[in-house]
């Protein structure tokens, strides 16, 4: 039997990456699951998740594969509907003669990006943040990515919206009351009040939780280090020598680089980003001018600054002082130029590598501790974001219209409906199409 689902079609998508692999994951899911593994099995259908060695055979009979499968009968499933899955060979024949079979069958089709996680979303198997959660794990590059990505697939950040939900809810209720016994002279005062405390502090959680997010963007996003400083001033060969090969174009020909370059590295598991720029100087080349200002735009919009200078003398015209509180100075060349210690905070030769592992671990240290001031569970994404501001700017509502009992619990409800939103609780057909999309296939 069937578990009855809510989807027509069963779906399925090679879940596992590129091939050729030492194995492939194709996993199922949907009402036709049970009926494709009697057929690919000679009606041998493996005990429920137990995993169970196989001839694979198509229609006809003929050996597809050797594969171990298992058979996840829905509702105890990823999806919450029957699902398998069939860890066969990883080989680019073998996954594409398995693929083929099982898209000639009737009321089965590949699935689309993320389709699975949004069958497990709409089947209640998961949050919404949960969702998001798992892309972030599967995306994971550095070890700060994983630890934040896990916490939230685990339900980290519903936990905390529901519990906030079902504060504003007893807010609300308690409101409720005070409406409907304030006739008889038997208003809860006391209890009302209680719980007007318990929202201010509600307020200020959320208003600690949403400080968090930089710190979450910088983990999921790069922590961002911009090279300034006047052409050939070693810029690139930084660059270059950061990143352990040779990424940006280095000459003795000033004004070599005039786009942004960037290499991502991960320093003790936070990944941190660095560009290259162009050199400051005036330049009446528009290519070079137009670098020259996207080289200041990212300049403002960097975590850290490296202003590099060798020895040759200072180039006029440039008004850096907005950046000092996120600058190091570095003196480049440090096998040639005669720099004195105490006038920069760094002191580098690409040539003979001085000074260049100080300088990696300052940036690490830099990273780390922007990232350090926030801890635990953090919003994760701007939608997040916005439906967490949301959520504050109605409670502030609720808080200026103490008298007016009916606006007070009117701005609760919306508080509540804002992180309802966040989890997928309420409300949220429109977005679903835009968070699933950005999961990849067989997710
Ligand atoms: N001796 C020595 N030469 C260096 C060092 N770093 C860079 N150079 C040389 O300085 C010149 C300029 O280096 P780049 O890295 O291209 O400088 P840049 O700041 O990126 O220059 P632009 O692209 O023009 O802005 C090249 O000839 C490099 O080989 C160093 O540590 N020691």
């Amino acid at each position: 039997m069937s578990h009855q689902s809510l989807f027509r079609d069963t779906i399925f998508a090679l879940s596992s990456g590129g091939l050729p692999s030492g194995v492939a994951v194709i996993r199922l899911s949907g009402p036709q699951t049970v009926a494709v593994l009697a057929s690919m099995t000679a009606e041998r259908i493996p005990p429920p998740r137990k995993a169970a060695l196989r001839e694979l055979v198509g229609d006809d009979g003929e050996p597809l594969d050797r594969a171990i499968v298992i058979n996840f009968p829905g509702p105890a499933s990823f999806t919450g509907d029957d699902c398998a899955e069939l860890h066969v060979h990883g080989g680019k024949a073998v996954v594409a003669a398995v693929l083929e079979h099982l898209g000639r069958k009737d009321g089965l089709r590949a699935a689309e990006a993320g389709e699975f996680t949004r069958r497990a979303f709409l089947n209640g198997k998961l949050d919404l943040t949960s969702a998001e959660g798992l892309a972030d794990l599967v995306a994971a590059e550095t070890e700060l990515q994983r630890r934040m990505a896990l916490i939230n697939a685990e339900g980290g950040q519903r936990d905390i919206y529901d519990g906030w939900r079902k504060r504003l809810l007893h807010a609300r209720a308690m409101i409720e009351a005070e409406l409907d016994f304030a006739d008889e002279g038997d208003v809860p005062g006391s209890v009302a009040a209680e719980v007007w405390t318990d929202m201010s502090a509600m307020q200020q959680e959320i208003a600690n939780h949403i400080n968090g997010y930089h710190a979450a963007e910088i983990i999921r996003d790069g922590y961002r280090v911009v090279l300034l400083g006047a052409p050939n001033a070693g810029k690139s060969s930084l660059l270059n020598a950061l990143a352990r090969r040779d990424v940006a174009i280095v000459t003795e020909i000033a004004g070599t680089t005039r786009d942004l370059v960037e290499v991502s590295l991960d320093l003790d598991g936070l990944k941190v980003i660095v560009t290259d720029t162009a050199g400051l100087r005036d330049s009446s080349d528009t290519v070079e001018r137009i670098g020259i200002e996207r080289a200041l735009r990212a300049a403002e919009e960097a975590d850290l600054v490296l202003k590099l200078k060798d020895g040759s003398p200072d180039m006029p015209g440039f008004d850096l002082a907005d950046l000092e509180s996120k600058a190091l100075s570095v003196g480049t060349k440090a096998d040639i130029a005669p720099h004195r210690t105490g006038e920069f905070h760094h002191i580098v030769s690409v040539i003979d590598g001085a000074g260049l592992s100080a300088l990696i671990e300052d940036i690490g240290r830099h990273a780390k501790g922007a990232v350090s001031a926030a801890s635990g569970v953090l919003p994760s994404r701007l939608r997040q974001l916005e439906l967490l501001r949301s959520c504050g700017h109605h409670l502030s509502l609720a808080a200026e219209v103490q008298q007016e009992l009916e606006l007070r619990a009117e701005e609760l409800r919306l508080a509540g409906d804002a992180l309802g939103r966040i989890t997928g609780a309420i409300d949220v057909e429109d977005l679903l199409g835009v968070i699933f999309s950005e999961f990849c296939i067989g997710k």
